[in-house]
Order: structure tokens, then C-alpha cells, then sequence
């Protein structure tokens, strides 16, 4: 049966399809700021998406996804840890049941209502996306946190097309998006290597994580929770929540922080 967040198919069992969720670099991890190692020498992190260009909005069973045009390097982020620039493929969210956490990385054991990820792949040293997922700097995802409180100003324009992608396989238009409204107003973040969050779960991630949450009403989280696991045409009707994987261990692992 395909993998899950539900008691038969969820990350526990992750590991009988997917062995390297045992691994030695897999993510999420409980980031312990004050084990975090100030490393002057990270620049900051610089986001181009001026140009972007996203295509749709997707409900793929396990998240909703917003997708890029990633033909060219028309939306990169650079800097910080990386290299060179990566390119945005895609972005989507992890998120909880009524009321209770659903971020993935933890920040000294406290968890968040939810988390984003903005997916990017190194198009300078690989030729596609699937080849760049399975490769060790393959890609990088910037993480940031949703805290409740206030309504989020532009985060409406996604919550309000979410009853269009109710059920699994359903996709709808979604073009003109600008994720850098998405931002919160500082960019300091920490930074660890890691792994994809889902199956199959390549340790091929490069994870910068913002340090500061934005902001959501309980009431556009709630719109996440309508959506489905399940398709139109199944019977059962498995409301799209808790679909997250829990903290695993940093296996000696670094974590860096800027300053
Ligand atoms: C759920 C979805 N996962 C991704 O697309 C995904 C890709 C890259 C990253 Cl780096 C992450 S993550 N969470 O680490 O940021 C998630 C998925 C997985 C497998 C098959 C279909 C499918 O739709
Ligand atoms: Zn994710």
C-alpha cells in the first residue's frame, strides 16, 4: 500500500519501502539554538524570484503544491550555504489537526501550527529536477514556520483557491504567484544537510530554515484541513491533515546559524 501519514502507511513504517529513512542525514530534526554553531562565514540568503512564474496548484494526496515554470533560472535562491544558485521548482505545506502542531522541524522541542516549503534544485550541476533529488547538493529547501494569530494578508490568495484542489489528483491554473510574499521580514536562518521530508527520501537536501514564523489566522489554516488525502471518486473521505513527519535523529549532524 503507497505511503502515508495515516497508522498503517505513516512515517514509522516509512523504512520497510524507503531504508535510507534510517539514514544518517535524514529531516526533519529539533533544532536546539543554543547547540546551533555561529558560523560567521554564512552569507545571507538571497531570494530572486522577481521573474517567477508559477503554473498550478496541485492537491498530489500528500500536500497541495504550487508548481514553477523551471526552464530557465527566471526564480533562484544563492547564498548563505549554497554554492550556486538553485532553482524553484516548487513550493507546498506540512500542517497539523484542529488546534494541535504540524511543522516538521521543531525548534528546541516546540512545534509550530505549520510549515513551508519552497523546493529549489542545483540546475548548474544537474540536468533535471529527479536527477538533482537523488544527488547530495542536489537540492535546497527553505523552511519557514506558521505561527497563529492575525490573518496573513496575501496568504488568502492561496487559501481561497484551495476548495478547487479539494480532492487527490484535482489541479487548477494558479499563475502570477509571487511566494516572496510569503517571507517574514528577517532572513536569519539555520542551516543543516538533510533529506527529503517524504518517500522517497534522498538525502539530497541542503535545509535552510528561517528562524522567524509568519503569520497565520487559525481560520485560512483551517482551509488546509478541508482538503482531502482521498480522491472524488473513493468512498472513504480522509480530511487532509497531520501530514508531516516527526523529528529524526541529527546522527552527529552540524547545524549552522547565521548570524
Ligand atoms: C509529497 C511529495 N513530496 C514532494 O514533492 C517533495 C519533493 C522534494 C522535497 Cl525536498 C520535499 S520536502 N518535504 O522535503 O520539502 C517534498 C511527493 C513525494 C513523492 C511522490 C509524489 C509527491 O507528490
Ligand atoms: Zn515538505
Amino acid at each position: 500500500n503507497h505511503w502515508g501519514y495515516g497508522k498503517e502507511n505513516g512515517p514509522s513504517v516509512w523504512h520497510k519501502n524507503y531504508p535510507v529513512a534510517q539514514g544518517n542525514r535524514q529531516s526533519p530534526i529539533d533544532i536546539i539554538p543554543q547547540q546551533a554553531s555561529h558560523d560567521s562565514s554564512l552569507g545571507p540568503i538571497v531570494l530572486n524570484y522577481d521573474q517567477c512564474t508559477s503554473i498550478n496548484i496541485a492537491n498530489n494526496g500528500h500536500s497541495v503544491v504550487v508548481e514553477f515554470d523551471d526552464s530557465d533560472d527566471r526564480s533562484v535562491i544563492q547564498g548563505g550555504p549554497l554554492d550556486n544558485p538553485y532553482r524553484l521548482k516548487q513550493f507546498h505545506f506540512h500542517w497539523g489537526g484542529k488546534g494541535c502542531h504540524g511543522s516538521e522541524h521543531t525548534v528546541a522541542g516546540i512545534s509550530y501550527a505549520s510549515e513551508l516549503h519552497l523546493v529549489h534544485w542545483n540546475a548548474v550541476k544537474y540536468k533535471t529536477f529527479g536527477e538533482a533529488a537523488a544527488a547530495p547538493d542536489g537540492l535546497a529547501v527553505l523552511g519557514i514556520f506558521l505561527d497563529t494569530g492575525d490573518d496573513h494578508r496575501w496568504l488568502h490568495m492561496i487559501t481561497d483557491v484551495l476548495y478547487m484542489v479539494k480532492f487527490k489528483g484535482s489541479v487548477t491554473d494558479f499563475k502570477g504567484f509571487n511566494p516572496k510574499c510569503l517571507l517574514p521580514s528577517s532572513l536569519h536562518y539555520w542551516t543543516y544537510l538533510g533529506s527529503l521530508t517524504t518517500p522517497p527520501l534522498h538525502e539530497s537536501v541542503t535545509w535552510i530554515v528561517l528562524k522567524e514564523p509568519i503569520i497565520v489566522s487559525e481560520k485560512q489554516l483551517g482551509k488546509f484541513r478541508m482538503l482531502q488525502f482521498t480522491g472524488e471518486e473513493e468512498d472513504q473521505r480522509l480530511r487532509m491533515e497531520n501530514n508531516f513527519r516527526p523529528p529524526q535523529p541529527l546522527k552527529g549532524r552540524k547545524v549552522r546559524s547565521s548570524n
